[in-house]
């Protein structure tokens, strides 16, 4: 049974390592036509070309959304009436704006695509498995902004899936970072405008507004938990000096390590907001944006088996690190699944521009096939042995009870 587990798992790396050059390719037409959340009209044209010309994939584009899409393939194996294990890989594929793929979402395409390529080809190449099994790449937009993923879910994407996976570039390989929750709010301060110097105690300073929620937000940071956070820009800040800004606009991320705890850090900020409005006459308006994302669930039994494949394939694990949000975490609290980072080539800082040109260098693809390989071998433990999926499931369950108790 050992042996016929390493044989596939050999053979997904061979035809990871031969369908190589078109992978590329894939990743690098992302990554040279960067677009930004919900637009990401360009990598869904590619990716459902991509995968409309591998063969036996069913491919839905804009699925549920405009620049999402859906490929499936199987089920094989099994017999008549047992129930499907359904094995999910993900690609984001959005970028951040003025720097491009600064986040490497072209690798995560990559790797997600690679990753069904190498499980797929592992399964063709047996006949009999003791199970139904399928694949299905979900191509999820808007990561950076908006939570492609929260929106499918709403609309029951996930359901059907037994386990997923995805991986993301960071400066190290690590099986799990913590991700935190994440709450967004759009401030729009409105004052009045006047001449800045004829009669200024005719105006209305939306700008000081601003100013001092921004003032107010960073004297309130210092009694924050360690694990909070919170940081914002002033994205309008007035048009000239000499007029009095009658309009200005801040956005703001606030992250607390549970989701739990995101009414809580909202509460305060909020009334940072307001405090400003009320100091300066000015009204003010909070947008909240549409999506919470959760923190990740994690499930050890796969982070395991996950580094255990990837320590095979020569990775080196990292313990510990930081990390942002992903909308990832949402789905980890609907379906069992992990979210490992991996190193690309360097040592450059995600969202800057040195990781922008990092994302896009050939130094890149190595790691990245690599994790590809590593999420499919891991994919083929959870298929290969009852146990394992029943492992994964149970351990899920568990971590909801107790993420469910008061
Ligand atoms: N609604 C804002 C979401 C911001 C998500 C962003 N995610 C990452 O940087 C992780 C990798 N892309 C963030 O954490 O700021």
């Amino acid at each position: 049974m050992a042996e016929k587990l390493q044989a596939l798992k050999q053979q997904v790396c061979c035809s990871i390592d031969e369908a190589k050059d078109k992978l590329h390719g894939l990743g690098d037409a992302i990554w040279h036509h960067p677009e930004l959340a919900y637009e990401e009209r360009h990598a869904h044209d590619t990716l459902v070309r991509f995968f409309t010309q591998e063969k036996g994939w069913t491919v839905e584009p804009h699925y549920k959304l405009e620049t999402a899409f859906r490929a499936t393939w199987g089920p094989v194996g099994g017999a008549d009436g047992e129930s499907v294990v359904n094995v999910g890989f993900l690609c984001e594929y959005d970028a951040l704006p003025s720097i491009g793929h600064a986040c490497g979402h072209n690798l995560i395409a990559e790797c997600g695509a690679a990753a069904a390529l190498g499980l797929k080809a592992a399964l063709e190449s047996e006949e009999a498995w003791p199970v139904l099994i399928k694949v299905t790449v979900l191509g999820t937009p808007a990561e950076e902004d908006g939570g492609g993923k929260v929106d499918l879910l709403q609309e029951g994407s996930f359901q059907d899936l037994d386990v997923v996976f995805m991986a993301h570039p960071t400066q190290k390989n690590a099986t799990y970072l913590p991700a935190m929750a994440i709450h967004s709010v759009l401030v729009k301060y409105h004052g009045r405008a006047a001449h800045a110097s004829a009669y200024p105690w005719e105006g209305v300073n939306a700008l000081d507004a601003a100013v001092m929620a921004y003032s107010n937000i960073s004297v309130l940071r210092q009694q924050f938990r360690p694990d909070w956070r919170i940081h914002g820009v002033i994205k309008h800040g007035g048009v000239k000096p000499n007029i009095i800004p009658d309009y200005t606009e801040l956005e703001y991320y606030m992250r607390t390590a549970s989701h739990r705890d995101l009414p809580n850090i909202t509460a305060k900020a909020e009334a940072c907001f307001h405090a400003a409005a009320m100091a300066t006459g000015c009204e003010v308006e909070l947008l909240f944006g549409k999506n919470d994302f959760y923190e990740v669930l994690r499930n050890r039994t796969l982070e395991d088996l996950y580094e255990e494949n990837g320590k095979a394939l020569g990775m080196k694990f990292a313990i510990d690190g930081f990390s942002g949000s992903t909308d990832f975490g949402n789905v980890s609290h609907a379906v069992p699944g992990i979210h490992p980072y991996f190193y690309i080539g360097s040592e450059a800082l995600n969202h800057t521009a040195e990781y922008t040109a990092a994302s896009g260098a050939d130094k890149a693809q190595f790691y990245t096939l690599r994790t590809a390989k590593a999420l499919a071998m891991t994919a083929l433990d959870v298929i290969f042995s009852p146990d394992v999926l029943d492992k994964v499931k149970q351990e899920f369950r568990e971590a909801k009870l107790r993420e469910e108790k008061p």
